[in-house]
């Protein structure tokens, strides 16, 4: 649905986005993942037109006009509401200027983002409803393509809950494509079907949700009393050899996560007792650490 070719954006000789071609593909939940200052909103801004590229080009597959395409995007605006309007009628003024003048369209979106019986003005919301406001009104009108700029920030548990359950539910019923920026992986996780994660302007890794999950489940690990015994049943009678053992005694075989009964079969007719086995899950913070090499502020 969108591609970036080796799209850059410099501030004076600082490159906020380097050289990033990111595909997003119709249907998509596209989370674009990576910390502080990566270079996530500014990716969304040029893709938005609301900034000029300094190199680089952003195509839309369905449309040859960038500017037609960019309508038919729905924007999660960081501000630009009215303080002293509640949300129904900040949404109804973000509607005019899309071009939506039905009320039913207003009252689906307050229900949909939990703001329906609100009669707050804006400068009373708390973070948590300043985000729904921001969510729905990028939800107006039902956009083929939504852009949401770290949506869960401010959210509690539950508000995060709510938006999983909202975009999965969008996605599955209108196939709306939705991408999503986070600092945390573990958020869209749940709900992602593609990633890219980006580190100091650089587009690090694009992968599928199942390359993902392949990624972090790294085989079965077992341990058992006897270690020696252990490693020449695999080796003798199952043939397996690409195992290893860690220091604390525990044998990793890759590619096993599915098949743990042929494991702990053979080593318990073989006289062993089985202290431990369980798949060996890279957390995904690990994950997303070891991908940019950093270890602080995820
Ligand atoms: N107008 C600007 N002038 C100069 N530098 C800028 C400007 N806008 C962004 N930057 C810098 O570009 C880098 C990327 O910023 P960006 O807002 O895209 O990051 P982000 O990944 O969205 O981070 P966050 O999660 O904090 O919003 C940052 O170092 C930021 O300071």
């Amino acid at each position: 649905m969108i591609q970036t070719q080796q799209l850059t954006k410099k501030y004076g000789n600082y490159f906020a986005v380097n050289n990033v071609s990111m595909s997003v593909q119709k249907g998509d939940i596209y989370g674009l993942i990576g910390k502080n200052g990566a270079g996530k909103t500014t990716i969304f801004k040029l893709l938005m037109g609301l900034i000029k590229p300094s190199g680089g080009s952003i195509t839309f597959l369905e449309s040859y006009n960038l500017e037609m395409a960019r309508h038919s995007i729905g924007f999660m605006m960081e501000d630009g509401f009215f303080s002293y309007l509640n949300a129904h009628d900040n949404l109804m003024f973000a509607a005019k200027l899309k071009g939506i003048e039905d009320e039913k369209e207003i009252n689906r979106i307050l229900q949909l983002v939990g703001l329906k019986n609100s009669t707050k003005t804006f400068s009373t919301f708390s973070t948590g409803m300043k985000q729904r406001l921001s969510i729905g009104q990028a939800l107006l009108g039902n956009p083929d393509m939504v852009i949401l700029d770290e949506p869960t920030n401010g959210l509690d548990p539950q508000g995060i809950a709510d938006f999983r359950n909202l975009v999965m539910e969008l996605n599955q019923k209108y196939q709306t494509t939705f991408l999503i920026s986070s600092h945390i992986l573990g958020e869209l996780n749940l709900i992602g079907t593609r990633f890219g994660f980006i580190n100091k302007g650089y587009l690090v890794q694009e992968i599928s949700a199942k390359e993902l999950h392949n990624n972090i489940h790294q085989g079965l690990i077992f341990q058992v009393n006897k270690l020696k015994k252990a490693c020449e049943l695999l080796e003798n009678k199952l043939k397996i050899t690409d195992y290893r053992v860690t220091k604390n005694k525990e044998i990793i075989l890759p590619g096993y996560e599915d098949r743990p009964y042929i494991i702990a079969k053979c080593m318990v007719e073989n006289g062993l007792d089985l202290m431990q086995l369980k798949v060996n899950q890279v957390s995904l913070e690990e994950y997303f650490l070891n991908l940019i090499g950093g270890n602080t502020n995820v």
